[in-house]
């Protein structure tokens, strides 16, 4: 195995667990928005602000396509919308990449995007109400590209440390 991949929305702990799942298995992990930025020298936010999502999003892919380039074995944690453009969704069907979906019902996502909205351009101005609908609708839009992942595991109710070792039992 060459690349594992965590994909899944915006506060599911696709950054977090990457990170700790490294730890564990000693796989280097890489964030792919930390990639962005790096590349851009701009944070997400800026790069949202100043150039617009249809830049961001190309970038995304540039950087994505090179991450799957390298022959290193890696973790690494998209972006919640990664999967969802420009056919990116096809590059987890590669034959060294093993893909997890970290699923998510509404109230988790709500509750921690609610005090973690600023560094994410999509719902950073969201009053309360509106990022709750919003994120509803968004999920059940996405839902079709994450459920192209080779494997789903749930992270409602769970420590990090538990939904390490749920993926470590789903890699066994
Ligand atoms: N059990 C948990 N698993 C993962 N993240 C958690 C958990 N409990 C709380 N969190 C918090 O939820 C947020 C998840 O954000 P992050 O890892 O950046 O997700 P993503 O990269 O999917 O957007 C972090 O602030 C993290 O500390
Ligand atoms: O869902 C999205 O479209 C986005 C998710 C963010 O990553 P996280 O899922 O790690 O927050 C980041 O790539 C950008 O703000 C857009
Ligand atoms: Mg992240």
């Amino acid at each position: 195995m060459k690349k594992i991949i965590l994909l899944g929305y915006m506060g599911c702990g696709k950054s977090t667990i990457a990170q700790n799942l490294s730890k564990t298995t000693k796989i280097p992990f890489l964030d792919l928005d930390k990639c962005i930025e790096k590349r851009a020298e701009l944070s997400i936010s800026e790069i949202f602000e100043q150039h617009g999502e249809v830049y961001f999003r190309k970038l995304e892919h540039e950087v994505f396509v090179e991450l799957l380039q390298s022959s290193e074995n890696s973790i690494i944690g998209l972006g919640g919308g990664t999967p969802c453009y420009a056919n990116n969704h096809e590059l987890l069907k590669r034959d060294d990449v093993v893909s997890i979906y970290l699923k998510a019902s509404i109230d988790t996502l709500y509750n921690r995007l609610v005090h973690n909205k600023s560094k994410r351009p999509l719902i950073a101005n969201m009053d309360e109400e509106e990022m709750r609908a919003f994120i509803a609708k968004h999920l059940f839009d996405r839902s079709f590209y994450y459920n192209h992942a080779q494997y789903k595991v749930s992270v409602d109710d769970k420590t990090v440390e538990e939904t390490v070792q749920d993926i470590l039992e789903v890699l066994a």
